[in-house]
């Protein structure tokens, strides 16, 4: 029997909400998983082809967490999410890990559970728990407790013009470039504009999201690793969307509109503009990693 675990892309931040907020769309992994005579991993750069693989790792994680011995397993991989663009490719690896062990191993795995164990691997909720549980997630983890992520629906018109262009930005550079202190002025500025995003995304409200999202704890940083940022931001609010943010680290940039002939038309304009990015229109994915078994 193979299991095949599918799992969203997910834009982290949603520009205001740095670390906390989290959005998962429609752009998907798919992993296939199969008890095997040794490890072996197909669908992936040469690179990835080893024990060190984030998807093996995650698997290995997961049996240990449950107390029990890995066993080698075939895994192929299927994927639309570029690497290192700021859409949650690592999370994508992290979630099938844990629901193909899971799977193989016939244990049934809450949401909590699973968003707890691909939190220790990847350090911060903001990408697995929509991942993991669809839609729109806002987390915070307590001193020495589990993640709280509280889920959000978002409003089925907004469309999302998802802009990936040709090269990477580290998550790792774009976290140095951030500043480790604000003052209280900024911090109440972040503060009652992530409400007003979280509620702008519910209701769709157009007006609210454009105002709520004024992003002052990375985006201005973040902004000088991404050489198109100001033009293609130009280019999104001139062509009718309400905002563009920086889709987790980047170098993805996300534009937002309720209008899918202006989302349509912007990706148009974009493709033909940038011919070596990719440009789509996506939508909120609402249910999050799916498992389907094949005989
Ligand atoms: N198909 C894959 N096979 C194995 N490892 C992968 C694969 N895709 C991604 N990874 C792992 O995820 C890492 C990329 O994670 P990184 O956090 O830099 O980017 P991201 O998850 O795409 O973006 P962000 O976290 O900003 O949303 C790669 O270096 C690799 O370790
Ligand atoms: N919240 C994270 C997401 C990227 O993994 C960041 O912006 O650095």
């Amino acid at each position: 029997m193979s299991v095949t675990i599918a799992v969203p892309a997910t834009s982290a931040n949603l520009g205001i909400g740095y670390d906390c907020l989290g959005m998962a769309v429609s752009l998907y992994s798919r992993f296939t998983f199969d008890r095997a005579e040794k490890l072996t991993i197909t669908g992936c750069p040469e690179k990835y082809r080893n024990e060190d693989n984030l998807v093996y790792r995650s698997f290995v994680l997961a049996l240990e967490h449950w107390g029990e011995e890995p066993f080698p397993i075939a895994i192929d991989i299927d994927t639309s999410i570029p690497v290192s663009r700021g859409l949650g490719s690592s999370s994508t690896c992290t979630v099938a890990g844990i629901m193909g062990a899971a799977a193989l191993t016939g244990r049934i795995v809450g949401r909590a559970e699973a968003v707890s164990i691909a939190t220790q691997m990847e350090g911060h909720p903001d990408n697995v728990a929509p991942a993991i549980m669809g839609s729109l997630v806002c987390s915070f983890t307590p001193e020495g407790a589990l993640p709280h992520c509280i889920r959000y629906d978002v409003n089925p018109h907004l469309k999302f013009i998802t802009i990936i262009p040709p090269y990477e930005v580290k998550t790792e550079s774009a976290r140095k470039i951030v500043p480790k202190e604000v003052s209280l002025s900024t911090a109440v500025w972040q503060m009652g504009r992530i409400s007003g995003l979280t509620r702008g995304l519910e209701s769709g409200d157009v007006e609210l999201i454009a105002a709520a999202c004024e992003d002052k704890l990375q985006e201005p940083y973040r902004k000088t690793l991404i050489p198109d940022y100001e033009d293609v931001r130009r280019i999104c609010l001139d062509g009718g969307a309400c905002t563009m943010w920086i889709s987790g680290s980047g170098s993805t940039m996300m534009a937002v509109t309720a209008d899918g002939l202006v989302a349509e038309s912007l990706r148009a304009r974009l493709a033909s503009l940038y011919p070596t990015f990719e440009v789509h229109v996506l939508e909120c994915d609402t249910k999050g990693v799916r498992i389907s078994y094949d005989a």
